[in-house]
């Protein structure tokens, strides 16, 4: 599907830094990847949804202003380390207060909400959290996983926007033990963005596998969180109780613990 509207992220932004941000969206191409031998795989894929050059300025905007944490938790006794930098903003769509949460969601900054805006246009959906990882190398990695939470409802649609060095994107099916189903894998580069709906979260995983070489990544995600646990839990397991980084000349500095969300 072709579209050529565009918007500029950055013309009404209250703070100058985000003022400076001139890019533009470009929704080029979209594919739709869903037929029956795929077994409810319902994907959309927006060949460079943002144009490069509104990608660069976002990625360097983002590294920037962002708290990012590496978190630590643990699940039936092991402890797990994530293995990629993460944060997250936004809050589930219950009447709750802000400062009714134990930690207190975070407001989305106003370039991803203008960038969700666009989102919510474009795949007829809407969302009030945005998940943001940072893959600092080919180390960096998330395995097979679907994000079928219950909180975000029966089937939720996640919309996920890759910005920086490309890196493989794998699906498999859950049963592909014992199917045939073959496990589908490409390429995401620079500004495209791969939209995931249906029973895509509860018939197939996916993964960005660890890989020898690859730069940075950064990748937004949009869901929608419809009960209270949402906010607690996307919390939890994307901000922690660790050390928060920021991106300081190059390179990630940690900084003292979070102690949960504060202001970005
Ligand atoms: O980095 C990606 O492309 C995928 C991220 C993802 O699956 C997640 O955050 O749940
Ligand atoms: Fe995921």
């Amino acid at each position: 599907m072709k579209r050529s509207s565009s918007i500029s992220l950055g013309s009404s932004s209250g703070s100058k830094r985000q003022a400076s941000l001139a890019g533009f969206l470009k929704p080029s191409q979209q594919t739709r990847v869903d037929h029956g031998k795929r077994r409810n795989l319902d994907l959309l894929y927006f060949d460079r949804f943002v144009t490069p050059s509104c990608a660069g300025q976002l990625t360097k905007y983002l590294l920037d202003a962002l708290p990012w944490y590496r978190v630590k938790y643990t699940v039936r006794g092991f402890d797990v380390n994530t293995p990629r930098y993460t944060t997250v903003f936004g809050k589930d769509s219950t009447d709750t207060k802000w400062e009714d949460y134990a930690c207190k969601p975070r407001a989305i900054p106003e370039i991803l909400l203008r960038l969700m805006r666009k989102v919510e246009e474009v795949t007829g959906e809407t969302y009030n959290f945005t998940l943001v990882n940072y893959y600092s190398s080919g180390t960096d990695s998330i395995s097979y996983h679907s994000d079928s939470e219950s909180f975000l409802g029966p089937n939720p649609c996640i919309a996920s926007l890759s910005l920086g060095a490309p890196r493989d994107f794998h699906l498999r099916h859950v049963d592909y033990k014992t199917n045939d189903v073959p496990p589908q894998k490409f390429v995401l580069h620079d500004g495209d963005m791969v939209v995931m709906r249906g029973k895509t979260q509860h018939r197939w995983q996916h993964a960005v596998p660890k890989r020898k070489h690859a730069d940075g990544r950064i990748n937004i995600t949009f869901r929608k969180g419809v009960v209270r646990y949402a906010t607690a839990n996307y919390n939890q397991y994307n901000v922690g109780k660790g050390p928060m980084y920021r991106w300081e000349k190059g390179r990630m500095m940690e900084k003292a613990a979070s102690g949960g969300l504060s202001g970005p």
